[in-house]
Order: structure tokens, then sequence, then C-alpha cells
């Protein structure tokens, strides 16, 4: 595929890595022009590999842009080329990113898993099977140090299953309910699977987005009681989940681990700042690789509500079987879970001069209200904090 422009100017090396600056991995700019007309040259071979890619696949829509990636903290091309002797030859690419996923695992249990995936791939038509997939398949794994199980796969097509059974032996798929495909090994690769549900039927699940304060007052309000149904481990594991960080934050895969330097840098970092340029700290401030583990700095690298998740509203599921009850004397005007009576006394319990029951409570006896422990199903009705 050539262009219109020399690329071998731009890319030094056959596979070269870009992040959101839409430069290549170790590319120096000389000054301020000639980072904006490469980043507008990278542009213009991402728009169109990623046009090539969308028919190859028979897509109506191209998986890869340019204004995809600028605007992906986690996102990266891998892309091909070759000196052919005058303007440069692209050969094709690969996009990696990581995300989110509710996956099945083996036993049909959802988990949640913050996986790398294979997000597009594409080698020119006129270039395919000759082994430059391979090569360039090779080459991110050996710098993002993934295992070829530990990825999803984004709609594989059928020769990308072909390709992925031949050179790496990955045939049994675990069956999944979404577009994503797994392999077998693809859990025991997984650093940071996360599972959130225990049983079908018993959890209680918390987003790991709640903040402590309010699983302070969930354990305080658990405190309260002598008598729990739900397991104390549960609330010990929901603060857990809490505590950890998210490993949405420390993900391997940043487009900001490029190493692309200026000559004049930091004056430089300004300029496009002040000229709106679609203007990425962390992508200009850190030149050095950050890897899984690393210590991430909250002041230099900001994540967005889409990256974290954060605007999802956390909750609290208790399951319908499990039993839970809270010996709160007084109404404290908290005003989601309050059981305004006396421990052991049933809901429908009043006397004349009282009735027990609480209104921002919704409570049904259970099978075993009449027995000395008294237990009764709760249900939680949402709270701006929830
Ligand atoms: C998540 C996603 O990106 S899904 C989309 C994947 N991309 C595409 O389908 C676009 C069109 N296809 C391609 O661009 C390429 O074929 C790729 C990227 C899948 C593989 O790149 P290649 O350079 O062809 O791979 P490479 O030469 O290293 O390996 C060849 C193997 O890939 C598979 N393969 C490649 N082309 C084909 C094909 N036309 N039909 C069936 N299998 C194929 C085969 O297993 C093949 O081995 P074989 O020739 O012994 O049968």
């Amino acid at each position: 595929m050539e262009f219109r422009f020399d690329i071998t100017k731009i890319f030094k090396e056959n596979i070269s890595r870009i992040g959101n600056s839409l430069l290549p991995n170790g590319f120096i700019a000389s000054d301020r022009r000639c980072a904006l007309d490469t980043t507008a040259y990278v542009a213009e071979i991402i728009n169109t590999v990623g046009q090539a890619s969308a028919a190859a696949q028979g897509l109506n829509h191209p998986v890869t842009t340019s204004d995809r990636l600028r605007n992906s903290d986690d996102q990266v091309i891998y892309l091909m080329t070759e000196n052919n002797g005058r303007s440069g030859l692209v050969l094709g690419l690969l996009k990696i990113g990581r995300k989110s996923l509710y996956v099945f695992d083996q036993n049909g249990d959802t988990r949640h898993v913050n996986a790398p995936c294979v997000l597009d791939f594409y080698i020119h038509e006129l270039r395919q099977r000759a082994g430059l997939g391979k090569v360039l398949f090779e080459y991110m794994l050996e710098q993002e140090n993934f295992t070829p199980e530990e990825l999803a796969i984004d709609r594989p097509s059928e020769k990308l299953l072909s390709f992925l059974r031949k050179h790496y032996g990955l045939s049994t798929k675990i069956p999944q309910m979404n577009n994503f495909v797994i392999f077998d090994g693809f859990f025991g690769s997984q650093k940071s699977a996360r599972d959130l549900h225990r049983t079908s039927q018993t959890y209680v699940t918390t987003r790991k987005l709640m903040n402590d304060t309010t699983a302070d007052i969930i354990k305080s309000f658990v405190e309260q009681t002598d008598n729990l149904s739900v397991s104390e481990k549960n609330v010990q594991d929901t603060k857990q989940e809490v505590d950890e960080p998210s490993d949405l934050i420390t993900s391997p895969i940043s487009s900001s681990q490029h190493d692309v330097k200026f000559s004049d840098d930091r004056n430089l970092v300004d300029s496009f700042a002040s000229d709106n340029y679609n203007y990425n700290e962390s992508s200009f401030e850190t030149f050095d690789t950050q890897h899984e583990g690393d210590h991430v700095d909250s002041n230099k690298f900001r994540y967005n509500k889409r990256q974290t998740g954060k605007k999802n509203v956390s909750s609290i599921v208790v399951g319908s079987d499990e039993k839970i009850e809270f010996n709160q004397i007084s109404d404290d005007g908290f005003g989601v879970v309050k059981i305004n009576r006396p421990f052991g006394v049933p809901a429908s319990y009043r006397t004349h001069e009282h009735s027990y029951d609480n209104d921002s409570v919704h409570s049904r006896d259970s099978e075993n209200t009449h027995t000395a422990d008294g237990f009764f199903d709760l249900k939680f009705y949402s709270h701006p904090l929830w």
C-alpha cells in the first residue's frame, strides 16, 4: 500500500508502535511543524489501512480510525511497513487494547476481566499467507509481554481463527454470549481476572468503584448485629474489592508507553497545549515505559469516566436467598436501610402503641420469621450513594 508521501521518513523500523499521540515510538520531531505534519500523515495512513481492513472483513465501518486511536488511552496500533527503496509501503496493522469484559469461564460462571484484546488485524491482500501476520503478531506479543491465550479476540474472521489455530494451537473456544472469542488457557493466564459472582444465586456484589466510606457504612451496619446470616466474609470481600486498586487503572497496555521525543520537548508541549492540539499530558510528559504493577502517579495519569467506568452506578445486591438482619433501634436519617424495631421482633408484630415496621425498609417475612432467629429478607432501594 503506497501513499502520496514518503513514509520511510516517518517509520524507521519495519514495525512501529503507535499510541494516541499518533507518532511512532521513538520518533524524533525536529520542531513543532514537523510533529504536526507527521501526525497528519500517520492519521491518513491509519484511516486508509483501517478502511482496507474493514473491506477485507466485510464490515461497513472501519474498526480502526485515527480519531479513535487519538481519543483512546489504552489502544495501540502496530503498523508494519517496508522500505522498497522509493516512498515505502504499508503492509498491515494490528490493533490491540484492554477491555473490561464479562465472560463465561469453563464452568459457565460469569467472570469480570480486564483483558488485552485483539481489536483489528490486517495484512495487505497481496502479502497474505506469507508469514507477515505471524511476524507482526509475534512482535506485539513480545512488546506487550502477552501470551496468545490471554488475549480476547474481537469478532475474529475465519482467517484469523485459522491463523491462531495454525500458529498458536488455539482451537478450543470457551463459549461466550458476546462477540469476543477466548480460548482454553485464557483464565489460567489472566493476571487480572476478577470473580464477581460467587454462585448463581447468592452474592453480595459491589461495584469496585464504591468508595471506602460507603464500604465502611455497610460494615458498620453489619457490625451492629449480633446475628448475621449473610456471612461477614461477604462483607469483608466487599471491602476488599473496594480497597483493591482498579485494574482498569493499571492497564499495561498504555498508549502513554511511547517514548516519542521532541528536540525542544517542554516548549513544544506547552505550545501544543495552547494551540488546542488534542493534547494528552501523559503522552508527552512520560517518556518512561509503564508496566503492570508500576506505581501510577495519579497526578500524572488522568483517566476519564469511560476508561474507569466510574459513571456506572454502584450497587449492592443481596440475593433473595440471603438473610440479613440489623438491630438498629433509632432512625439515623440515613434513609436507605433501616429496620426501626428491636432485634427479633417480626415486621408484622404490632401493638396498639407501636408499629415496628419502617417505611424505608421493604421487608417480607421469610420462612424463618417465627423462629427464634427471626430472619427477614431485605430489598435495598436506590440511594444516591449506592
Ligand atoms: C479481531 C480481528 O481483527 S478479525 C479480522 C482479521 N483480519 C482479516 O480477516 C483480514 C484479512 N486477513 C488478513 O489480513 C490476514 O490473513 C491475517 C491478518 C488474518 C493473517 O495474516 P497472514 O500474513 O496471512 O498470516 P500468516 O501468513 O502469518 O499465516 C497464514 C495463516 O493464516 C491463516 N490464513 C491467512 N489467510 C487465510 C485465508 N485466506 N484463508 C484461510 N486462512 C488464512 C491460515 O491459517 C494461514 O496458514 P496456511 O496458509 O497454512 O493455511
